[in-house]
């Protein structure tokens, strides 16, 4: 895991990406260069339809832009094969979405040792993680509850630790509390903040909630395909 140091954990150079329907070609992202250092929490706030799922996706290697690079803490994912740009997700990078997307038929230790199981972490560290995890995030109660027995804010609270579960150097976080009553959304987002901010990783988090975002470092937007700060 990177630590508070500085080190450029994400970085994005003249990224592109359109979607073609038809005849119509969407240029949603047209040139977007940025830099996003360990320690830093950065807040992605932008009208609907801008274009922050397609770059978390990017900058997260689950899609590939159609020009520009993306290196993750220093390494450059363009020319790596699918697989060694699965291993990078698993080792280095955290996501965390709108909705929990939790394995209804784990419990919420299981689900937080899952990503730690595909790393090949050795069961008992995976557990140790999990149940170190999961406490700190106020769930020290709850680890053998299946995600159907818990409230929305602790399901989400249990997909945050384990976007956490393999120390990864950079978290992204698409709308993480969107799914949240106001009050709920703000109690989860201030652990992920206190979480997050602990660990001394890298994060953009995605919101459409300004108040949400004025508690981040830097709060950057998309307008015309670029990002700028705001
Ligand atoms: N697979 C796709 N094929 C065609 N168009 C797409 C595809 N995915 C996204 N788009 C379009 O690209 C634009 C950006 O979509 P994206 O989901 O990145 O926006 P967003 O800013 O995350 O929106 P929201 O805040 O509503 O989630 C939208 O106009 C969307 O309709």
């Amino acid at each position: 895991m990177a630590e508070a140091t500085g080190e450029t954990v994400l970085q994005l150079r003249d990224v592109a990406r359109s979607y073609v329907s038809g005849d119509e070609t969407l240029h949603v992202l047209r040139d977007i260069s940025f830099s996003l250092q360990a320690g830093e929490i950065v807040a992605l706030v932008a009208p609907s339809g801008t274009g922050k799922s397609t770059l978390l996706h990017i900058a997260g290697l689950l899609d590939r832009p159609d020009g520009g690079s993306v290196e993750i803490t220093g390494r450059e994912s363009g020319r790596l094969a699918d697989n060694d740009r699965a291993a990078i997700r698993c080792s280095e990078i955290g996501f965390v979405y709108q909705f929990h997307h939790l394995l209804g038929e784990f419990t919420a230790r299981e689900n937080v040792m899952l990503p730690q199981m595909i790393a090949k972490q050795s069961r008992r560290a995976a557990r140790a993680r999990a149940d170190y995890l999961l406490d700190l995030f106020g769930l020290g109660h709850r680890l053998d509850h299946l995600p159907g027995k818990l409230s929305g804010g602790e399901q989400q609270r249990v997909a945050i630790a384990r976007a956490l579960a393999n120390e990864p150097s950079l978290l992204l976080a698409d709308e993480p509390t969107g799914n949240l009553d106001v009050k709920t959304a703000a109690v989860v987002f201030d652990e992920l903040l206190r979480v997050v901010r602990g660990t001394g990783l890298g994060a953009l988090i995605a919101t459409h909630n300004d108040d949400l975002a004025s508690r981040m470092d830097r709060v950057v937007t998309l307008r015309d395909g670029m990002l700028v700060e705001f």
